[in-house]
């Protein structure tokens, strides 16, 4: 009997965070970190795949009503049916005759997209016994190039070109998979630095991180520039001169703005600015990268799909490409995007801040690292620390680094009594609110 998906259950899961203001930042000053959470039920009792995608409160139903258009697509596949056609499998989802008219490729119906095929890799992963990364590091370059749809990139990467750079790397993947699994992969921490925390609580968890063995720190900038000025001077004094700061506007600046903003906070030396406008102005990026030069641009959280990170990588307009296994379609279109990072020589350092992307992008750094840069060269994964102990398989931090997972699957299954307290609105977490 072939393993096949009976059901697809969409829940809407939600955690109170805005109590605490973690996760704030200049655009987003109250998010309730949320996930629209999905399972695939299959005839096997012992086999489910399990999948999400992030939102911060409100609008999460959204994402689980859209899920729930798209389930009809997954239910009555088989895994194998899905597995050897895995372009295809994704390109039935993303360009369904009618529903794509409420993206394409975009928005809500992306995120729900997102939720769906992580839940089939997390499937794919389990039933094979394997941790997502091992299974991605375990095929061949012809299967992984195998599992992208290039409509609407092969301007800038054809199947061939991909074929290539996976081929490269390929007699070297065991020494790198060791050593991952020896030292884990280097991180940072955004997890003092969120804004609406009072500058004693920031200089406080700055020095329990420092303690951990962090060195690498992320602020949220933004809000105005006297408060910037203040909160990354507090930054630096706790960090030093020598360890690494980058800021995260989250979009709040036009251009003119961004530019000038960071020149104020030069004299901070960040490595970095985060979202510093519009995800989707990709030549306003290009010119605030050129106009703050030597401080580099980063971005990618907001980004919607492949062909949007293409402009950004043809026009040079970042330094750093964020991707989120969320945001775009999941596994099938993160692929394309670490390929086409690796073609433009672009450093893959993907966004977490959120319930489940740390234990999500951990997967996908150690595949770029083992199958596809091979460099660990200005590449770190984030890590926030919130909301880890309500998964089965939680990230492990040590030293500043992430511990390779090595459990079955994609790492986002949620534990049951979660999923029954924190449902919106009906459980108890939320009842008692
Ligand atoms: C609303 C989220 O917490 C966002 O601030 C996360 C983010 O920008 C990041 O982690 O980077
Ligand atoms: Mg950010």
């Amino acid at each position: 009997m072939p393993l096949t998906i009976t059901d697809v259950v969409a829940r809407d899961i939600r955690f109170p965070t805005s109590r605490s203001l973690a996760g704030s930042d200049a655009m987003h000053p109250d998010p309730d970190y949320s996930a629209a959470y999905v399972t695939l039920v299959t005839n096997d009792p012992a086999l489910q795949g399990d999948g999400l995608t992030f939102t911060i409160g409100r609008g999460n139903e959204i994402c689980v009503a859209a899920i729930k258009a798209l389930a009809p697509l997954v239910i009555g596949r088989t895994l194998e049916g899905i597995t050897s056609h895995m372009a295809a499998f994704w390109r039935s989802l993303t360009a369904e005759s009618q529903l794509r008219w409420v993206g394409p490729e975009k928005g809500v119906i992306h995120l729900a997209t997102a939720a769906l095929v992580n839940a089939v890799w997390d499937l794919w992963a389990k039933s094979e016994q394997k941790p997502l990364w091992k299974l991605l590091v375990d095929l061949s370059p012809e299967q992984l190039v195998s599992c992208i749809d290039f409509r609407y990139i092969t301007d800038a990467l054809t199947p061939e070109e991909a074929l290539t750079l996976l081929r490269r790397n390929e007699p070297t993947r065991a020494q790198r998979e060791a050593e991952i699994r020896r030292r884990g992969y280097p991180a940072y921490t955004t997890s003092a630095g969120w804004l609406g925390y009072s500058d004693e609580q920031m200089r406080q968890l700055l020095r329990e991180a420092l303690a951990k063995g962090w060195t690498h720190f992320k602020l949220k900038v933004g809000a105005n520039l006297e408060d910037d000025l203040r909160r990354i001077r507090i930054m630096r004094e706790e960090i030093g001169p020598e360890r690494r700061l980058m800021v995260d506007a989250n979009q709040v600046w036009d251009v003119d703005q961004a530019i000038a903003h960071m020149k104020a906070l030069a004299p901070y030396n960040p490595w970095w600015i985060e979202e510093p406008t519009s995800p989707d102005d990709v030549l306003g990026h290009a010119t605030i990268a050129k106009a703050i030069a030597p401080i580099k641009v980063a971005t990618g959280e907001h980004v919607q799909n492949r062909v949007i990170f293409k402009q950004l990588f043809q026009a040079q307009a970042f330094h750093f490409c964020q991707i989120d296994a969320c945001r775009v379609g999941g596994v099938n279109e993160v692929l394309a995007i670490i390929l086409m990072a690796a073609k433009f020589g672009i450093p893959i350092c993907p966004h977490a801040g959120g319930v489940g992307l740390c234990e999500y992008v951990q997967h996908l750094s150690i595949f770029d690292y083992i199958c596809v840069s091979a460099s660990l060269e200005d590449r770190m994964l984030e890590f926030a620390n919130h909301l880890h102990e309500h998964f089965v398989h939680p990230v492990v931090i040590e030293n500043g680094h992430y511990k390779a997972p090595l459990a079955p699957g994609y790492s986002a299954t949620m534990l049951p009594e979660t999923l029954d307290a924190y449902a919106y609105p009906d459980g108890a977490v939320w009842q008692k609110a």
